[in-house]
């Protein structure tokens, strides 16, 4: 753990109800661990053997990699195709006696619609007898949900740091993870390339190129099988399985319907104003383009300080 950091450990909530979720954590709009709520009979169903009889050979989509830190810069992962069922036992093996690029690569899915274009992922349509063994807790209005994700992960396996723009409901099925997460009010620590950070080594990251990466305040928390990380829209998550794993994530929309991307099929569009802002933002840099260097800076600084003083409102409060 990187000591140059401070650390905040993740509250972990025993025996939530819908009432406890709405009343005590959701207004707070922090991450936290959701312990003892009532996933369903798939906590202890769901072992390698039953998920491939039950899958069947739906044919998914997957990210193959050789090192376990997966690095969306360089791409050192390959996108392949497997039957969910070999999937699951390959990503339960340490080595394999058949792969893609060598015995010890690992895997990851993370599940998309029947047309990831233009469906959105549903575990109740892809894996409808899967789905019957999840209790999806009622924490939100159904006409609000989004998405269901299957997530399957190998061991060691690291999930680049990102955010999502929907509220989220990591359900831990099976197997342990750790979890990193950085406050939206951290974006200017992350070395953000869009809606990634750039800092992949997040325990031992190179502060000769990314010195504010120390500032950032983290939160961190383990999940256990049975576990729900409770991941507010634009919350930074990284994500780091200790053993192989299946989870399934939600994702719901906490504001009305006309403020996402209809085209957003995976819950990490930003929001179409957001976007808008951006685009005039990019603008705003063409035009100060045309500007003599000296002029450039100064009325960019400008702006950054316009910005900083209308539409700033939050510190991080961690
Ligand atoms: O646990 C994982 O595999 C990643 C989770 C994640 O990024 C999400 O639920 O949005
Ligand atoms: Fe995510």
């Amino acid at each position: 753990m990187a000591t140059f950091q401070k650390v905040v450990t993740l509250d972990v909530h025993c025996s939530v109800n819908k009432h406890i979720f709405l009343e005590e954590i959701y207004p707070r709009r922090r991450p936290a661990i959701l312990r003892g709520v009532d996933i369903g009979p798939c906590k202890t169903k769901w072992n390698v053997e039953y998920l491939a009889k039950h899958a069947g050979d739906k044919e998914v989509k997957i990210h193959v990699s050789s090192n376990p830190q997966m690095d969306f810069i360089h791409k050192n992962f390959l996108y392949r195709s497997l039957p969910f069922s070999t999937l699951i036992k390959r990503s339960a093996e340490s080595t394999h006696s058949e792969f893609f690029i060598d015995q010890d690569e690992v895997y990851y899915l993370r599940a998309l619609g029947d047309d990831p274009r233009k469906d959105i992922a549903n575990i109740h349509q892809q894996f409808p007898d899967l789905a019957k063994d999840l209790n999806i807790p009622d924490f939100f209005e159904p006409s609000k949900f989004f998405s269901s994700v299957f997530r399957i992960a190998s061991k060691g396996l690291q999930l680049w740091t990102h955010y999502d723009i929907m509220d989220n409901m990591l359900i831990q099925v099976t197997g342990h993870k750790r979890v990193v997460l950085f406050s939206p009010q951290e974006a200017e620590n992350l070395y953000l390339d869009g809606d990634k950070s750039s800092v992949l080594d997040i325990d031992n990251p190179d502060l000769s190129k990314y010195p504010r990466f120390a500032h950032a305040v983290r939160m961190e928390g383990r999940l256990e099988p049975g576990d729900i990380l409770f991941i507010p829209a634009l919350w930074f998550h990284n994500v780091i399985s200790e053993d192989a794993g299946v989870a399934v994530n939600v994702f719901w929309k906490h504001l009305s319907d006309e403020m996402y991307d209809h085209k957003d099929t995976y819950g990490n569009k930003d929001l179409v104003l957001a976007q808008r802002a951006m685009q005039i933002v990019d603008g705003a840099i063409k035009a100060l383009d045309k500007l003599p260097e000296d002029y450039r800076d100064f009325y960019a600084r400008r702006l950054v300080l316009r910005i900083q003083s209308k539409a700033y409102s939050k510190t991080s409060d961690l």
